[in-house]
Protein backbone atom coordinates (compact mmCIF):
# COMPACT_ATOMS: atom_id res chain seq x y z
CA UNK A 1 0.00 0.00 0.00
CA UNK A 2 2.92 2.41 0.25
CA UNK A 3 1.96 3.13 -3.76
CA UNK A 4 -0.78 4.59 -2.38
CA UNK A 5 0.82 7.07 0.33
CA UNK A 6 3.47 8.07 -2.44
CA UNK A 7 1.90 8.16 -5.63
CA UNK A 8 -2.20 7.53 -5.31
CA UNK A 9 -1.94 5.11 -8.34
CA UNK A 10 -0.69 1.82 -9.05
CA UNK A 11 -1.51 -1.14 -11.42
CA UNK A 12 -3.28 -4.14 -10.96
CA UNK A 13 -2.98 -7.56 -12.86
CA UNK A 14 -4.44 -10.41 -12.25
CA UNK A 15 -7.58 -8.44 -11.57
CA UNK A 16 -10.79 -10.65 -12.62
CA UNK A 17 -11.59 -9.03 -16.49
CA UNK A 18 -11.60 -11.09 -19.27
CA UNK A 19 -9.33 -10.02 -21.85
CA UNK A 20 -12.01 -11.17 -24.38
CA UNK A 21 -14.71 -8.71 -22.93
CA UNK A 22 -11.79 -5.97 -22.55
CA UNK A 23 -11.41 -6.32 -26.32
CA UNK A 24 -15.19 -6.53 -27.31
CA UNK A 25 -15.37 -3.35 -25.39
CA UNK A 26 -12.52 -1.59 -27.31
CA UNK A 27 -14.24 -2.51 -30.40
CA UNK A 28 -17.82 -1.24 -29.64
CA UNK A 29 -16.31 1.90 -27.91
CA UNK A 30 -14.33 2.57 -31.49
CA UNK A 31 -17.53 2.10 -33.45
CA UNK A 32 -19.82 4.81 -31.28
CA UNK A 33 -16.81 6.71 -31.79
CA UNK A 34 -15.63 6.40 -35.08
CA UNK A 35 -19.46 7.60 -36.27
CA UNK A 36 -20.45 10.93 -37.60
CA UNK A 37 -20.69 13.67 -35.21
CA UNK A 38 -24.21 14.50 -35.89
CA UNK A 39 -24.59 10.51 -34.81
CA UNK A 40 -23.25 11.03 -31.99
CA UNK A 41 -24.81 14.41 -30.75
CA UNK A 42 -28.26 12.53 -30.69
CA UNK A 43 -26.98 10.78 -27.64
CA UNK A 44 -25.69 14.10 -26.14
CA UNK A 45 -25.84 13.95 -22.33
CA UNK A 46 -28.62 14.58 -20.57
CA UNK A 47 -29.33 16.56 -17.69
CA UNK A 48 -28.10 13.46 -15.47
CA UNK A 49 -24.98 13.51 -17.69
CA UNK A 50 -25.61 10.33 -19.40
CA UNK A 51 -24.52 10.00 -22.91
CA UNK A 52 -22.14 11.49 -25.05
CA UNK A 53 -19.33 14.53 -24.28
CA UNK A 54 -17.88 15.90 -27.91
CA UNK A 55 -14.18 17.09 -27.75
CA UNK A 56 -13.34 20.49 -26.50
CA UNK A 57 -16.82 20.77 -24.42
CA UNK A 58 -15.76 21.08 -20.71
CA UNK A 59 -12.76 20.62 -18.61
CA UNK A 60 -13.88 18.43 -15.47
CA UNK A 61 -12.42 19.86 -12.69
CA UNK A 62 -11.93 23.87 -11.32
CA UNK A 63 -7.79 23.00 -12.27
CA UNK A 64 -8.80 23.01 -16.05
CA UNK A 65 -9.95 26.25 -15.25
CA UNK A 66 -13.11 25.74 -17.34
CA UNK A 67 -10.90 24.34 -20.63
CA UNK A 68 -12.14 21.54 -22.82
CA UNK A 69 -10.62 18.57 -22.42
CA UNK A 70 -9.99 17.00 -26.29
CA UNK A 71 -10.96 13.98 -25.48
CA UNK A 72 -14.43 12.47 -26.27
CA UNK A 73 -16.29 10.17 -24.09
CA UNK A 74 -19.73 8.85 -23.49
CA UNK A 75 -20.83 8.59 -19.65
CA UNK A 76 -22.95 5.23 -18.75
CA UNK A 77 -23.96 5.58 -14.73
CA UNK A 78 -25.76 2.95 -12.36
CA UNK A 79 -29.09 1.30 -13.75
CA UNK A 80 -27.83 0.02 -16.77
CA UNK A 81 -29.94 -2.61 -16.45
CA UNK A 82 -32.64 -0.22 -17.20
CA UNK A 83 -34.66 -1.06 -14.27
CA UNK A 84 -37.06 2.54 -13.52
CA UNK A 85 -35.84 3.77 -10.96
CA UNK A 86 -32.58 4.69 -13.12
CA UNK A 87 -34.58 5.30 -16.73
CA UNK A 88 -31.45 8.24 -17.69
CA UNK A 89 -28.53 6.19 -19.25
CA UNK A 90 -28.67 6.93 -23.09
CA UNK A 91 -27.84 3.98 -25.63
CA UNK A 92 -26.95 3.81 -29.01
CA UNK A 93 -29.57 2.17 -31.19
CA UNK A 94 -29.91 -1.36 -31.30
CA UNK A 95 -30.61 -1.91 -34.97
CA UNK A 96 -27.08 -0.40 -35.34
CA UNK A 97 -25.16 -1.78 -32.48
CA UNK A 98 -26.51 -5.01 -31.60
CA UNK A 99 -23.64 -5.66 -28.79
CA UNK A 100 -22.87 -2.24 -27.18
CA UNK A 101 -25.56 -2.34 -24.32
CA UNK A 102 -24.65 -5.86 -23.42
CA UNK A 103 -20.48 -5.49 -23.83
CA UNK A 104 -20.83 -2.12 -21.75
CA UNK A 105 -23.25 -3.64 -18.93
CA UNK A 106 -20.99 -6.81 -18.66
CA UNK A 107 -17.96 -4.53 -18.37
CA UNK A 108 -19.89 -2.31 -15.78
CA UNK A 109 -20.43 -5.40 -13.68
CA UNK A 110 -17.31 -7.14 -13.67
CA UNK A 111 -15.07 -4.10 -13.13
CA UNK A 112 -17.69 -2.98 -10.38
CA UNK A 113 -16.90 -6.37 -8.59
CA UNK A 114 -13.18 -5.41 -9.14
CA UNK A 115 -13.33 -1.99 -8.07
CA UNK A 116 -15.31 -3.48 -4.31
CA UNK A 117 -12.74 -6.11 -4.04
CA UNK A 118 -10.21 -3.53 -3.92
CA UNK A 119 -11.83 -1.17 -1.68
CA UNK A 120 -12.00 -3.86 0.56
CA UNK A 121 -8.48 -4.39 0.54
CA UNK A 122 -7.93 -0.64 0.79
CA UNK A 123 -10.44 -0.98 4.07
CA UNK A 124 -7.99 -4.05 5.21
CA UNK A 125 -5.24 -2.09 5.06
CA UNK A 126 -5.87 0.76 7.08
CA UNK A 127 -7.31 -1.80 10.12
CA UNK A 128 -10.78 -1.07 9.15
CA UNK A 129 -13.38 -4.11 8.41
CA UNK A 130 -13.43 -5.45 4.66
CA UNK A 131 -16.62 -3.51 4.12
CA UNK A 132 -16.09 -0.63 5.63
CA UNK A 133 -15.69 1.24 2.60
CA UNK A 134 -18.43 -0.89 0.48
CA UNK A 135 -19.46 1.19 -2.53
CA UNK A 136 -23.53 1.22 -3.32
CA UNK A 137 -22.73 1.87 -6.98
CA UNK A 138 -25.02 4.49 -6.75
CA UNK A 139 -22.90 7.09 -8.37
CA UNK A 140 -20.48 5.08 -10.59
CA UNK A 141 -19.63 5.97 -14.11
CA UNK A 142 -18.46 4.28 -16.51
CA UNK A 143 -16.57 6.22 -19.40
CA UNK A 144 -15.19 5.41 -22.90
CA UNK A 145 -12.82 7.35 -24.00
CA UNK A 146 -11.68 8.63 -27.67
CA UNK A 147 -8.47 10.83 -27.46
CA UNK A 148 -8.78 11.36 -31.76
CA UNK A 149 -5.36 12.02 -32.34
CA UNK A 150 -5.22 14.93 -34.99
CA UNK A 151 -5.22 18.72 -33.96
CA UNK A 152 -8.06 19.83 -32.26
CA UNK A 153 -8.76 24.06 -32.72
CA UNK A 154 -9.82 24.82 -29.06
CA UNK A 155 -12.13 26.43 -28.28
CA UNK A 156 -11.50 27.13 -24.97
CA UNK A 157 -7.27 27.40 -25.17
CA UNK A 158 -7.25 23.56 -24.17
CA UNK A 159 -3.83 21.83 -25.65
CA UNK A 160 -4.63 18.74 -23.58
CA UNK A 161 -6.82 15.50 -24.52
CA UNK A 162 -7.02 15.35 -20.71
CA UNK A 163 -6.62 18.73 -18.36
CA UNK A 164 -4.83 18.56 -15.39
CA UNK A 165 -7.51 16.67 -12.94
CA UNK A 166 -8.02 14.95 -9.69
CA UNK A 167 -10.88 12.00 -9.60
CA UNK A 168 -13.13 13.58 -7.43
CA UNK A 169 -14.89 10.44 -6.20
CA UNK A 170 -13.33 6.73 -4.04
CA UNK A 171 -11.27 4.41 -6.89
CA UNK A 172 -10.93 4.56 -10.49
CA UNK A 173 -9.96 1.53 -12.35
CA UNK A 174 -8.29 2.80 -15.99
CA UNK A 175 -7.87 0.14 -18.95
CA UNK A 176 -5.85 1.74 -21.96
CA UNK A 177 -4.97 0.81 -25.23
CA UNK A 178 -1.44 0.95 -24.60
CA UNK A 179 -1.18 4.53 -26.72
CA UNK A 180 0.91 6.90 -24.34
CA UNK A 181 -0.64 10.17 -23.06
CA UNK A 182 -1.35 9.56 -19.54
CA UNK A 183 1.09 11.61 -16.88
CA UNK A 184 0.61 12.58 -13.15
CA UNK A 185 1.95 15.04 -10.79
CA UNK A 186 2.94 13.70 -7.36
CA UNK A 187 3.28 17.52 -5.81
CA UNK A 188 0.51 19.49 -7.17
CA UNK A 189 1.94 22.25 -5.30
CA UNK A 190 5.17 22.24 -6.58
CA UNK A 191 6.50 25.10 -9.25
CA UNK A 192 7.56 23.88 -12.01
CA UNK A 193 5.14 21.34 -11.94
CA UNK A 194 7.31 17.46 -12.46
CA UNK A 195 4.66 15.15 -14.88
CA UNK A 196 5.63 11.80 -14.81
CA UNK A 197 4.50 9.16 -17.09
CA UNK A 198 2.43 6.06 -16.23
CA UNK A 199 3.99 3.26 -18.44
CA UNK A 200 1.47 0.48 -19.92
CA UNK A 201 1.85 -2.73 -18.70
CA UNK A 202 -0.20 -5.10 -20.91
CA UNK A 203 -3.12 -6.46 -19.24
CA UNK A 204 -2.60 -4.40 -16.34
CA UNK A 205 -5.33 -2.00 -14.78
CA UNK A 206 -4.22 1.49 -13.40
CA UNK A 207 -5.79 1.86 -10.26
CA UNK A 208 -6.12 5.24 -8.51
CA UNK A 209 -7.74 7.08 -5.55
CA UNK A 210 -10.30 10.10 -5.84
CA UNK A 211 -10.75 12.91 -3.29
CA UNK A 212 -13.66 11.31 -1.66
CA UNK A 213 -11.14 8.46 -0.37
CA UNK A 214 -8.40 10.64 0.31
CA UNK A 215 -10.51 12.67 2.26
CA UNK A 216 -11.62 9.25 4.44
CA UNK A 217 -8.24 8.33 4.68
CA UNK A 218 -7.39 11.82 6.39
CA UNK A 219 -4.84 12.47 3.03
CA UNK A 220 -2.86 9.30 3.98
CA UNK A 221 -3.92 7.85 0.21
CA UNK A 222 -3.63 10.25 -2.41
CA UNK A 223 -5.64 11.77 -4.92
CA UNK A 224 -3.29 12.66 -7.20
CA UNK A 225 -3.11 15.12 -9.95
CA UNK A 226 -3.10 13.71 -13.71
CA UNK A 227 -3.17 14.55 -17.25
CA UNK A 228 -3.31 12.90 -20.52
CA UNK A 229 -1.33 14.45 -23.74
CA UNK A 230 -2.60 14.78 -27.15
CA UNK A 231 0.65 12.35 -28.73
CA UNK A 232 -0.39 12.76 -32.08
CA UNK A 233 -1.80 9.46 -31.97
CA UNK A 234 -5.06 7.78 -32.16
CA UNK A 235 -6.02 6.72 -28.10
CA UNK A 236 -9.05 4.75 -26.89
CA UNK A 237 -9.32 4.39 -22.96
CA UNK A 238 -11.86 3.25 -20.32
CA UNK A 239 -12.55 4.19 -17.00
CA UNK A 240 -14.83 3.25 -14.44
CA UNK A 241 -14.99 6.18 -11.58
CA UNK A 242 -16.75 4.73 -8.35
CA UNK A 243 -17.95 8.03 -6.48
CA UNK A 244 -19.74 6.08 -3.56
O1 LIG B 1 -7.76 8.31 -20.56
C1 LIG B 1 -6.99 8.24 -19.59
O2 LIG B 1 -5.90 7.65 -19.65
C2 LIG B 1 -7.34 8.94 -18.29
C3 LIG B 1 -8.81 9.19 -18.08
C4 LIG B 1 -9.12 9.89 -16.80
O3 LIG B 1 -8.27 10.48 -16.17
C5 LIG B 1 -10.49 9.85 -16.25
O4 LIG B 1 -11.40 9.26 -16.89
O5 LIG B 1 -10.70 10.42 -15.16
FE1 LIG C 1 -8.98 10.98 -14.18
Amino acid sequence: MQALVDYGFFYVINHGIDDALMKSVYAESASFFQQPMEEKMALHKNSSHRGYIPPDFEGFEADAGGKGDLLECFHIGSGVDGDSKNPVNQWPPAERFPYWKETMKSYYQCAMGTSKRILSLIALSLDLDAEFFKPDGSETILRPIHYSGRAIESKHGSDHGANAHTDYGMLTLLSTDGTPGLQICRDKDGRPQLWEDVHHIDGALVVNIGDLLERWTNNVYRSTLHRVLMVGKERYSVSILTNC
